[in-house]
């Protein structure tokens, strides 16, 4: 950032070690309040963030490269504790880990949710302010509609009175137009069970409709080129230290009061503290927010106990709750001579024209990320894990599950081939983990356990996902165009074997919530209060993915930024 003074590489450029906020987390949530927090002149703010800038770095600007930047050095490269669901297998758990957060390495995926979503948060907080209506407004502050990267017509693909023009945080449709996009939208008239929805993002999100997603004239959209963007990094309370590892937050005057954050910048060995004057917020993410209250001493004090670490605020659900969307991606061959974006993949001198083309006018396929439409679909009513299973979705309009279309293969290509991909997703898991601590160093990784497919409902949900991908394939559309499944999918040929199939391939979506979870006021459970604030605490509060005690039935940035944006308005309030 050369041309900003306001975010700093070294700790000696820090202009002070008391702010009024300090945040920790540039991510999906963290950079709407740094922005919100710092519209208010007198309040002066600090971010710490433990990643690296993501300013010209070309692979987290260009949409269609977003699968190429898990395990990088924009990723933190956890890996989970062995899954009993997926055949006993640790996976790669990506989490962003650079200015902007996981909005910088996400899919850019752009889905808000059932209005029932909202409606079970505001139902277990005991606050309408959480409810689908209550938060329309702050859809509206987060998003700005903007037209595709081909400027074509958009007309029946979105429902403009759904959007908004005049938020930060950029969406839009595709802007290059796959060969598949026809039979898709054919199918959705040949296939009742695919009918068509104009907009997903309605409240209403069942049906098949075109994808929005996270991205400005071609370009990724992150909460660091949207909400840290020129326009406001300039101002003069706004700050923000990066390489900055926080290792715990401390009460230094009064025992209930967390207002001291302790942390570890560039290659120094000392732990730094920096102190906020009126509250520290944690908005390092369902991972890094419970690693942090954890190695603070505030979880539960025995199992802290185990480790050494002396409890200084017993919180047993710390941690606790994990829930992720498990995710499985599966190929068919299509015919050879089809326009799909394999090649792309498979041909570094196409993919390095390609980029010039991106960098030149911002057209081409590289404008895109890997899908173009997505369908929400609920399991039939005589689904016999329903009978057996309280309907974990939040209620009768919300799916179970999700298929997403790619006009090439999804996963690690093989060298020849040309492929239709269907990422299958089970939005309404019944299975729960836990983030826990290994050691009481700081620095060492936490023990990462997302229990994905660890249910009989998450498996045969998944395995209904898979199904319900083959009938889409077989309707007349695709008739000579889809020849065979690829690898291993060829051979689950019954539910045992899908099963197999499913539990040896399944990773994560990397939408995992819920460590640090909301409940009402007067609960005796959760984490936080309706307002974001830690239970029994002063001075503290949690804004990022963590808080949310349900996995929404979507992808899950826009929620992150839709109550980070609520938070920041309860914030102002509370000290106005
Ligand atoms: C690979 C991937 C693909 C995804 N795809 C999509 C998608 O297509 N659509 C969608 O809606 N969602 C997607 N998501 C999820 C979405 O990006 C997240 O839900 C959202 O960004 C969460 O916001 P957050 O603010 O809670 O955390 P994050 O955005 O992850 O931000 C947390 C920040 O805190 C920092 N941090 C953590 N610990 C510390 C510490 N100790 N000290 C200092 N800083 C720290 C991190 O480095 C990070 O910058 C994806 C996520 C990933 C990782």
């Amino acid at each position: 950032h050369p041309a900003v003074a306001a975010v700093y590489g070294r700790l000696a450029d820090l202009p002070s070690r008391t702010f009024d906020f300090v945040i920790v987390g540039a991510g999906a949530a963290g950079n709407v309040l740094a922005n919100r927090l710092t519209e208010h002149a007198n309040f002066n703010v600090l971010v710490l963030e433990a990643g690296g800038s993501n300013q010209d770095e070309v692979l987290t600007m260009v949409p269609f490269f977003c699968t190429r930047l898990s395990n990088t050095i924009y990723d933190w490269n956890y890996t989970t504790t062995p899954q009993p669901g997926l055949m006993g297998r640790s996976i790669a758990f990506p989490r962003g880990h650079v200015l902007g957060g996981s909005t910088s390495i996400n899919g850019m995926f752009y889905s808000r949710g059932s209005f029932e979503d909202y409606d079970r948060y505001a139902k277990i907080a005991e606050d309408a302010a959480w409810s689908w209506k209550s938060i329309q407004r702050y859809n509206r502050r987060n998003e700005m509609f903007f037209p595709p990267a081909d400027h074509h017509d958009t007309t029946g693909q979105y429902d403009p009175s759904f959007h908004s023009a005049r938020g930060i945080n950029s969406v839009s449709l595709p802007g290059y137009p796959q060969s598949i996009n026809h039979r898709i939208i054919q199918t959705t008239q040949d296939l009742s069970e695919f009918s068509f929805n104009r907009d997903m993002n309605s409240g209403n999100s069942l049906g098949l409709g075109w994808l929005q997603a996270t991205i400005k004239g071609g370009r990724r959209s992150s909460s660091a080129t949207s909400y840290l963007g020129p326009k406001f990094i300039s101002r003069p309370n706004l700050h923000v230290l990066m390489n900055a590892r926080v290792t715990r937050v401390l009460a230094m005057h009064h025992d209930r009061a967390f207002q001291t954050v302790e942390f570890l910048q560039g290659q120094q060995e000392q732990t730094q503290l920096v102190h906020a004057q009126k509250e520290v917020i944690l908005s390092a993410g369902t991972i890094g927010t419970p690693h942090i209250l954890l190695n603070s001493g505030i979880g539960d004090r025995s199992e802290l106990s185990t480790l050494g670490i002396p409890s200084t605020h017993h919180l047993p659900d710390v941690g606790k709750n994990l829930t992720d969307h498990p995710r499985l991606a599966s190929n068919w061959f299509v015919r050879g001579n089809e326009r799909t974006f394999d090649n792309i993949n498979q041909n570094v001198t196409l993919a390095t024209e390609l980029l010039d083309q991106w960098e030149e006018t911002q057209t081409g396929p590289l404008v895109d990320t890997f899908a173009s439409h997505l369908f929400f679909a609920r399991l039939p009513p005589n689904f016999s894990r329903l009978e057996h299973t309280n309907d974990p979705a939040a209620g009768p309009n919300s799916p179970h599950y999700e298929l997403g279309f790619s006009n090439g293969f999804v996963g690690l290509i093989p060298s020849t081939g040309t492929f239709i991909g269907i990422t299958t997703r089970v939005v309404s898991p019944t299975s729960r983990g836990s983030v826990k601590l290994k050691s009481n160093n700081p620095l060492d990784f936490p023990l990462i356990d997302p229990g994905l497919l660890a249910t009989e409902f998450d498996i045969s949900t998944m395995r209904e996902a898979v199904k319900s991908a083959w009938r889409f394939l077989r309707a007349p559309a695709w008739k000579g165009y889809v020849l065979e499944p690829y690898g291993a999918l060829a051979n689950a040929t019954t539910d045992a074997l899908l099963d197999d199939y499913i539990r040896s391939l399944t990773g994560t979506s990397a939408h995992c919530v819920g460590t640090a979870g909301m409940s009402a006021r007067s609960a005796a459970h959760g984490v936080v209060d309706p307002d974001f604030k830690v239970k029994g605490l002063d001075g503290l509060r949690i804004v990022d993915a963590s808080v949310l005690p349900f996995v929404p039935s979507a992808h899950t940035q826009a929620p992150v930024y839709i109550f980070a944006e609520r938070a920041a308005d309860v914030i102002k309030a509370a000290w106005r």
